[in-house]
């Protein structure tokens, strides 16, 4: 675990470019700023280009697609492919809504995404495998995750972060897992949506060394929240996400080690 990259983050002030869902977009937008990234969202095709030149990587997020967004996500990933850009797909709904499982694969075609985040259910649903994702939540099924993370890694040829309860990171051969994090984190609509725009803002930083960026990414998000989750009297999902921003602009690399609990294996 590259701890340091916390810092070497804060210092660089990565420009993440989001194509964000309409629920959730402040909340991604502050997320990154308090970690200390630098986020910017655009649905303009003619600018596209100079956005992702000034980008250090790029999040497409399927949350609230359209028709001109499916258009926009493909010139973007494309731009960002050929600027030599990371890019971040985040799958919304994608087991639970076909169409957006066509959105999906066409967009796995013709756009080299580098990270997958997602839950369980869109994971699932992206590797191919059984499962009963429900909605824009994770829903249920009987495979073990871990290997669902790597069949959908090696099925993407990328890198896979199925998130949840624990958080498996794999290129699908090594495989990390996070244990950190809160129950707050599924009441709260978008902790997904913050937690892919987080790897995107670490892979702005280390764009060759992608394992390592997801791997910190999901420790900075999940301790940030166990920290915050730590101090809290009672279940209040809204004061828990007003303060888990307010935490990423404090957290220190040594509170995130403390609190670590990762393991690493093939
Ligand atoms: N039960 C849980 N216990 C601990 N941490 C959790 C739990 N559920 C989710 N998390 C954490 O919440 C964050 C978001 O992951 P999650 O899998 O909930 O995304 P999601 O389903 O896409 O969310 P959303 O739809 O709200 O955007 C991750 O950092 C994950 O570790
Ligand atoms: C609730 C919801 N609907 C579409 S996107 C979204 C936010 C979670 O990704
Ligand atoms: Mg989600």
């Amino acid at each position: 675990m590259d701890l340091s990259l916390l810092a070497t983050l804060r210092a660089k002030n990565p420009i993440v470019f989001n194509i964000a869902n309409f629920v959730t977009v402040q909340d991604v937008a502050n997320s990154l700023n308090s970690i200390g990234a630098s986020p910017i969202m655009s649905a303009e095709p003619q600018e596209a280009e100079a956005m992702v030149q000034i980008a250090g990587a790029v999040c497409l997020n399927m949350g609230t697609l359209t028709t001109a967004q499916v258009t926009q996500m493909q010139a973007v990933g494309q731009l960002a492919n050929l600027h030599h850009k990371p890019v971040i797909l985040d799958p919304v709904a994608v087991g639970a809504i076909p169409y957006r499982q066509q959105v999906a694969q066409d967009l796995l075609q013709t756009v080299k995404v580098d990270i997958i985040r997602g839950n369980a259910g869109e994971i699932a649903a992206l590797a191919g495998i059984d499962w009963q994702a429900r909605g824009i939540d994770a829903g249920s099924g009987q495979a073990d995750l871990v290997q669902i993370a790597q069949a959908c890694a090696v099925k993407q040829r990328c890198v896979v972060i199925l998130s949840g309860p624990t958080d498996v990171i794999t290129d699908g051969q090594q495989v990390i897992q996070v244990k950190n994090g809160t129950p707050l984190f599924q009441l709260h609509v978008g902790s997904g949506d913050m937690l892919s725009a987080m790897v995107a803002a670490f892979a702005a930083i280390c764009p060759d060394q992608l394992l390592a960026a997801a791997q910190m990414a999901c420790l900075t998000f999940a301790g940030t929240g166990e920290l915050v989750a730590s101090q809290m009297t009672a279940n209040r999902p809204a004061t828990f996400a007003i303060e888990l921003i307010d935490k990423l602009s404090l957290v220190t690399a040594e509170e995130l080690e403390n609190v670590s609990r990762v393991s690493s294996g093939k």
